[in-house]
Formats: C-alpha cells, sequence, structure tokens
C-alpha cells in the first residue's frame, strides 16, 4: 500500500435535533471526510468526527484538519505500508489528537480490506454477523419530551437506553424514568459532570439498578474513579478518561472502571480499538462501541468495530436516520429490532456518496 493523494472534504452537516450534553449542544456537526487513493487505484474513506468546539476532548474540528493537512496526512503519503497497523507506529512521535489520528488511519484500513477483498470487519478479526444497539438520548427541555423519545426507541427495538445526566438533572431524572418504564435496560452518562465532592448524590443512583454510570468524574480522570467506583455497586463505566492502551492498563492497574465506552476517534484509530479490546477481554472489562454523532463513513467504521467478540453490550450506533435527512453513503445505516446486521461487502461494506459530499462540501483540500 501507498498512498498518493489524499483529499479531505470539509463538510457541515446539519443534525435533525440538537445533541444536548453536560457540556454542551451540537446542532451543526462538522464532519472531515477524507478520501485517500492507494497506488493501485484504490480509494480508501475516513471520517474526522471532532466537535466544533473542545468540550468533550481537547480537539476541534480546526485542531483535527491543522493535523491532518499539516503533519499526519505528509507523513503517509508515498510511504510504503504493509499493513494498517504501522499508521499508529509512524504517528507515535505525534502526541494525541487522536480523532485527526484516526481519520486518516481509517482511510488506510480501507483501502487495506479492499486489497485483501475483504469486509473492514473480518479484516480486523471480528466475529459477529450482526451487532446490538442501544440509543443513547441528550438532555431534554422536559421530562415529557425524554419519555417520547424513549417511548419511541424502545418500540423500534433498541436494546437499552442511555440518559445524559447533569448536576440538578439527575437522581430526580432517573427516578422518573425508573417509575415510568420499570426495569428498562438503562444507563447514564455524566460527561465528567461531577467531582468527589458529589459522592452522596453518586451513592445514591445506586438505588436505580443502572447497568453503569458512565464517566462521571474528570476527563482525564482514572485516580478518582477508582475511589468512587470502590464507593459504589452500580459499574463505572469509562469513556473520556480511556484515549489509549496505556489508559486502559492504568485504569485496569487502578481499578478505575469495570466497563469501557471504546471509540475508535477517541483512541486514535481502529488499531489501538483493537488493543484496548483485547487487553479489556483479557482482564475482564465489559466493553461496548460508544458514538461521536457520526456520519455515514465514521458509523460504517463503528458498526464493523462492534463485530469484535469482545463487544458484548450494546452499542451507541443508532440508525443513521436518527441523526441525518441524508447520510453520506449507501445504503444508510439501518436499525432493525435493534440490531444492524454487518455487511459483508469488501472494505467499510457501505458505498460512500461522493457526488453528494462534492455537493455539500464547503471546501476540499488535495494532498499529494
Ligand atoms: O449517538 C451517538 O453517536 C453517541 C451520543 C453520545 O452519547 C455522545 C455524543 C457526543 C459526544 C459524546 C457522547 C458520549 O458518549 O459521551
Ligand atoms: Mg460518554
Amino acid at each position: 500500500m501507498k498512498l498518493i493523494e489524499v483529499t479531505i472534504y470539509i463538510v457541515k452537516m446539519r443534525m435533525k435535533n440538537p445533541f444536548v450534553t453536560s457540556f454542551g449542544a451540537v446542532q451543526d456537526k462538522p464532519v472531515l471526510v477524507i478520501q485517500a487513493k492507494d497506488e493501485s487505484g484504490v480509494i480508501g474513506w475516513g471520517e474526522g468526527v471532532a466537535f466544533e468546539a473542545p468540550s468533550y476532548t481537547e480537539e476541534t474540528a480546526k485542531t483535527s484538519l491543522h493535523m491532518l493537512e499539516d503533519f499526519l496526512i505528509p507523513m503517509l503519503l508515498q510511504r510504503e505500508l504493509t499493513h494498517p497497523d504501522e499508521v499508529s507506529e509512524l504517528f507515535k512521535p505525534i502526541r494525541r489528537n487522536n480523532m485527526a489520528k484516526a481519520a486518516i488511519e481509517g482511510a488506510v484500513w480501507d483501502i487495506y480490506a479492499k486489497l485483501i477483498n475483504r469486509p473492514l470487519s473480518e479484516a480486523i478479526g471480528g466475529t459477529r454477523k450482526k451487532v446490538e444497539i442501544g440509543i443513547s438520548v441528550g438532555l431534554q427541555p422536559t421530562d415529557e419530551e425524554l419519555f417520547q423519545i424513549i417511548e419511541d426507541y424502545i418500540a423500534q427495538g433498541y436494546k437499552r437506553v442511555k440518559v445524559k445526566i447533569k448536576p440538578g438533572r439527575d437522581i430526580e431524572l432517573i427516578q422518573t424514568i425508573r417509575s415510568r418504564f420499570g426495569n428498562l435496560p438503562l444507563m447514564a452518562d455524566a460527561n465528567s459532570a461531577y467531582t468527589l465532592a458529589d459522592l452522596p448524590l453518586l451513592k445514591a443512583l445506586d438505588e436505580f439498578n443502572l447497568l453503569m454510570i458512565e464517566q462521571p468524574l474528570a476527563h482525564d480522570d482514572l485516580v478518582e474513579h477508582a475511589l468512587l467506583q470502590k464507593e459504589l455497586s452500580t459499574p463505572i463505566c469509562l469513556d473520556e478518561s480511556i484515549t489509549s492502551i496505556e489508559d486502559m492498563k492504568r485504569a485496569v492497574m487502578l481499578g478505575s472502571c469495570q466497563v469501557v465506552n471504546l471509540k475508535v476517534a477517541r483512541v486514535g484509530g481502529i488499531t489501538e480499538t483493537k488493543r484496548i479490546h483485547d487487553y479489556g477481554v483479557k482482564h475482564g472489562i465489559s466493553i461496548w462501541c460508544g458514538g461521536m454523532l457520526e456520519a455515514g463513513i465514521g458509523r460504517a467504521q463503528a458498526v464493523a468495530v462492534a463485530s469484535l467478540s469482545g463487544f458484548t453490550l450494546p452499542g451507541d450506533t443508532a440508525a443513521s436516520s436518527r441523526y441525518w435527512d441524508e447520510d453520506i453513503i449507501d445504503p444508510e445505516v439501518k436499525v432493525e429490532n435493534g440490531l444492524i446486521s454487518i455487511s459483508d461487502k469488501p472494505g467499510l461494506g457501505y458505498t460512500v456518496k461522493q457526488s453528494f459530499i462534492e455537493q455539500i462540501a464547503e471546501r476540499k483540500i488535495v494532498l499529494a
């Protein structure tokens, strides 16, 4: 494999509904579409998923573009690669910037899978033919609106519900959901909205039999989460805090969590995702696939990754139609009875709609 040309399409996609978390709202989602061309003429696609603002992690769509254009893509152009695993090795001298790294690494994986004529899921060692899906519901203006959304997705067959919580919208919220929906498979995601000073409140959540509580404490913390996990019977799931295999090893060492929400973009690519997955399986950590409000390319990647055997809990990869009027892939990602079928076509397994992307892109940058 040798990349001879990479095009970055700078796109903004309007979400059907704003997605609100403890750190803010997303309505217009920046999407960096990466199109990489191999010397053999095979095309691979990747997606940069960073948001406009550095509130979930430190990255933004603009920092991703800067890293891709000025550092990461130049490192790969004209370089002979035998396997996509080499990309993360090459990127090691560049600190963090994981979403930018994952964007181009994903395109290399797509090319590789196409060259060996295998679906991406198989190329990475995935074995599932279908993956289980839950829904992550953002903060809503009223309980009634939240109930309506939960009802809708349960009716569609989604296998668990994740709600966002923040100080002032937590205990009562969970309590009302429980009394309305009985023992629905339910979890809560705080996106780092609490501190150890909130211990009594977090302990009070134990009463509601949540599947897990996701990222209650600081985005870069492992130590305080370990202290908290000792106090809670509810499993802690880490999202923001796990950015690499090194973080994963430390989390296991300290006992910071029992579950990990694994996102390709947050950890810098598919190769690192596999490493974290394998380590988690070996050390009894449950794993599931999270989401970044991805457009079709990132969504297709998430589906492929979730086919790895250690992804044992329903993921956040909802149907394309939940987010977009029109997605950038064909067919769109569909969820039937809470399940997505893994594509058996080579590479990502979905056709990327290049002319649609050309049409909606604000601009494009060609690097060669
Ligand atoms: O539907 C999705 O793509 C996942 C939704 C979600 O929970 C989320 C969305 C944006 C940023 C962070 C998170 C999160 O998992 O914390
Ligand atoms: Mg989360």
